[in-house]
C-alpha cells in the first residue's frame, strides 16, 4: 500500500485537517486504480485492507454495535464487518470499502444528529453561558465530564480562530483554550445541524479533488447547492439517492438496534459514479452506544440532559425534504 499525503488546490483547501488518500496497489484482474478517501474524522485511523476491505482503528464501542448489527434489519445499510485484525501490534476493524465497486467515485459525507437544548437548563448554566444558542452532538458523559473536570485544549481554540478570529470569549483568549464541548457547540451553530440536524463534513469529486470547507454551511439553500454540484446537476441521480434514503428512513422506523440506541456522530456516506449507480450506507459508529435495558429513543425529540436523544431523524427528514425539492428543478 502507498500513503502519501494530499496537497488540495488552493480553492478546495480543507479547513485544517489533514485528508489521506490511501491508493490501492493494483489489482491483476481489475485493470483499474482504485483509490479510497477519508473525507472525515481522525487522522491516520485507516489503513488499507484485503480484497475490498478497510482497516478502522480499532473501537470498542464500534466493535460491539458492528456485532450487533448482526442480524438487524439495518444490516444492509451498514458497511460488512469482518472482524478484528492486528497490524504491526495495532488492533483494527476491518470493513467493507463501501467506494470499492464504484468507478471515479464522488463520495460525500454528512454528519447526522442534533441535540437542542433548552435554554437556562442547568448545562448551559454551568457550562454556556457563552454567546451562542445551546445545541450538541456529542455524548453526554462529555458533558458531565467537562463540567466536573473540565479540561482545556489549546488545539481546539486555535481551530475556532482559524474560523472567526472573534469567536472566542475574552477569557478563553486569555486562557488561549476552550473546552470540548464549548468547541463541539460553537462548532455546530455554525453548519446546518443546528438548523437541519444534519452536516456535510466533506465531498470526494470524480477528478479526485476534496473540499471539507464546509463548516459554515448552514442555509437549506447553501445545502443545496453543495448537492446540485455534487452529482454535477443530474437530477436522476438525486432521485436515487431520494429513493435510496426513502428506504432507510423505513427501515430505521422497524430497526432494534436503531431504536435501542443513542445514534451520535454518526455519518451517511453518499456515493455515486458516472454510470449513475448511487448508494448511501451508515457509516461511524464510535459514539453510539445502546441504551439502558428498557429504555427506547424517538430520534426527533429535543434533546434534553438525560434523555438521551439524538435527533437523528430530524435530520434525515430534513435532508429528505430538501433532496425532495432539488428534485423537482
Ligand atoms: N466503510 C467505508 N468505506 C469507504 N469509506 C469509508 C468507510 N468508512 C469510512 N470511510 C471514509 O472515512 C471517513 C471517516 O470515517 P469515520 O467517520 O468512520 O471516521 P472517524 O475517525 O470515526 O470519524 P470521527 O472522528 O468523525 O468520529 C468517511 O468520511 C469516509 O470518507
Ligand atoms: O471536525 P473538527 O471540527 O476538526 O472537530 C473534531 C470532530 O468534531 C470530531 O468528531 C471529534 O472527535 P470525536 O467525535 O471522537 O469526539 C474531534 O474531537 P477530538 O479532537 O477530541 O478527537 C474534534 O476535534
Amino acid at each position: 500500500m502507498q500513503e502519501e499525503k494530499w496537497h488540495p488546490p488552493l480553492q478546495t483547501r480543507p479547513w485544517w485537517k489533514l485528508k489521506t488518500i490511501v491508493h490501492w496497489p493494483i489489482v491483476a484482474s481489475q485493470r483499474k486504480r482504485l483509490s479510497w478517501v477519508q473525507l472525515a474524522g481522525h487522522k491516520g485511523s485507516f489503513k488499507a485492507g484485503e480484497e475490498g476491505t478497510i482497516l478502522k482503528k480499532f473501537c470498542e464501542n464500534e466493535k460491539l454495535c458492528f456485532e450487533r448489527l448482526r442480524g438487524d434489519v439495518l444490516q444492509p445499510f451498514v458497511p460488512g464487518y469482518h472482524g478484528v485484525v492486528e497490524r504491526e501490534g495495532e488492533n483494527f476493524l476491518r470493513l467493507t470499502d463501501l467506494i470499492g465497486d464504484f468507478d471515479g467515485p464522488s463520495v460525500m459525507d454528512c454528519k447526522m444528529g442534533v441535540r437542542l437544548q433548552h435554554r437556562g437548563s442547568l448545562v448551559s448554566l454551568c457550562l454556556f453561558s457563552f454567546k451562542m444558542p445551546p445545541c450538541r452532538t456529542y455524548l453526554e458523559e462529555e458533558l458531565v465530564r467537562a463540567r466536573e473536570r473540565p479540561k482545556l485544549r489549546n488545539d481546539m481554540y486555535e481551530k475556532m480562530l482559524e474560523v472567526d478570529s472573534e469567536a472566542p470569549t475574552p477569557e478563553e483568549h486569555e486562557q488561549r483554550a476552550v473546552t470540548k464541548p464549548r468547541y463541539m457547540q460553537w462548532r455546530e451553530t455554525l453548519s446546518s445541524t443546528h438548523t437541519l440536524g444534519f452536516r456535510i463534513e466533506g465531498v470526494k469529486r470524480p477528478d479526485g479533488t476534496c473540499s471539507t470547507d464546509f463548516k459554515r454551511t448552514r442555509s437549506k439553500e447553501e445545502v443545496i447547492q453543495v448537492f446540485r454540484d455534487f452529482v454535477a446537476g443530474n437530477i436522476n441521480i438525486i432521485k436515487t439517492y431520494l429513493k435510496k434514503l426513502e428506504e432507510i428512513r423505513k427501515i430505521l422506523g422497524s430497526s432494534e438496534f436503531f431504536m435501542t440506541h443513542e445514534v451520535i456522530g454518526s455519518s451517511l456516506l453518499f456515493i455515486h459514479d458516472h454510470t449513475e449507480k448511487a448508494e448511501v450506507r451508515l457509516i461511524d459508529f464510535g459514539k453510539t452506544t445502546a441504551l439502558p435495558e428498557g429504555q427506547t429513543l424517538n430520534h426527533q425529540v429535543p434533546w434534553e440532559e438525560g434523555n438521551r436523544e439524538d435527533g437523528y431523524l430530524w435530520g434525515l427528514d430534513n435532508l429528505l425534504q430538501l433532496l425532495n425539492s432539488l428534485a423537482k428543478e
